[in-house]
């Protein structure tokens, strides 16, 4: 699945819509360049789970929970981390749902990732290359079709593939 965010605020609101809409044990991992819209995506995501906090990088705690929303929040910044540091984070106790309560999981720079979930939601945002704004590519590694579906259907009515200058 493909979308155009024009602005800041649209990333934001394409996070609200996942956060509302996503069930317990999901993982979003979020690709692209420095200053993409990583952040203002899940800053989107915890507004749509109902967290108060304002959502910063977590810059020196590597993971911050989130729990006051309608599923607890786990978010990752790997960035600073090569893959051995990140494995003795033992991001699977995260999204295996055992350990700590199943939630959300959002990370970003899942490229240092030693090994991903057997199931996860890639985001990739890319700038756009004529005009303001940033590409957002949407890809289910082995969710449920009928998930897939639904989800597609809530972002189609929000969101455009393209442009609106492109299509005109
Ligand atoms: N769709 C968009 N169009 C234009 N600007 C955007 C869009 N989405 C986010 N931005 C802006 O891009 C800037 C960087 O956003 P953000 O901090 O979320 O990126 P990031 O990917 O988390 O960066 P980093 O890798 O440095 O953590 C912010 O000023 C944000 O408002
Ligand atoms: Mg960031």
């Amino acid at each position: 699945m493909q979308f155009f965010l024009p602005d800041a605020t649209a990333t934001h609101q394409f996070g609200v819509l996942l956060g509302q809409r996503l069930l317990a044990s999901s993982t979003l991992l979020l690709e692209g360049d420095l200053g993409s819209g990583k952040t203002t995506l899940t800053q989107g995501i915890a507004q749509g789970l109902g967290i108060p906090d304002v959502v910063a990088s977590p810059t020196f705690t590597l993971v911050c929970e989130y729990s006051e929303g309608r599923l607890p929040l786990y978010h990752f910044d790997l960035y600073r981390l090569e893959a051995p540091d990140v494995a003795r984070l033992l991001p699977e106790l995260y999204w295996e749902g055992v350990e700590f309560e199943p939630g959300l999981v959002v990370i970003e720079w899942p490229e240092r990732l030693p090994y991903r979930p057997a199931a996860y939601w890639s985001l990739v945002l890319t700038p756009s290359l004529e005009l303001e704004g940033r590409q957002l590519v949407l890809t289910p590694v082995n969710q449920d079709p009928t998930t897939v579906a639904n989800l597609e259907v809530q972002l189609a009515a929000q969101f455009r593939a393209r442009p609106a200058t492109a299509e005109s």
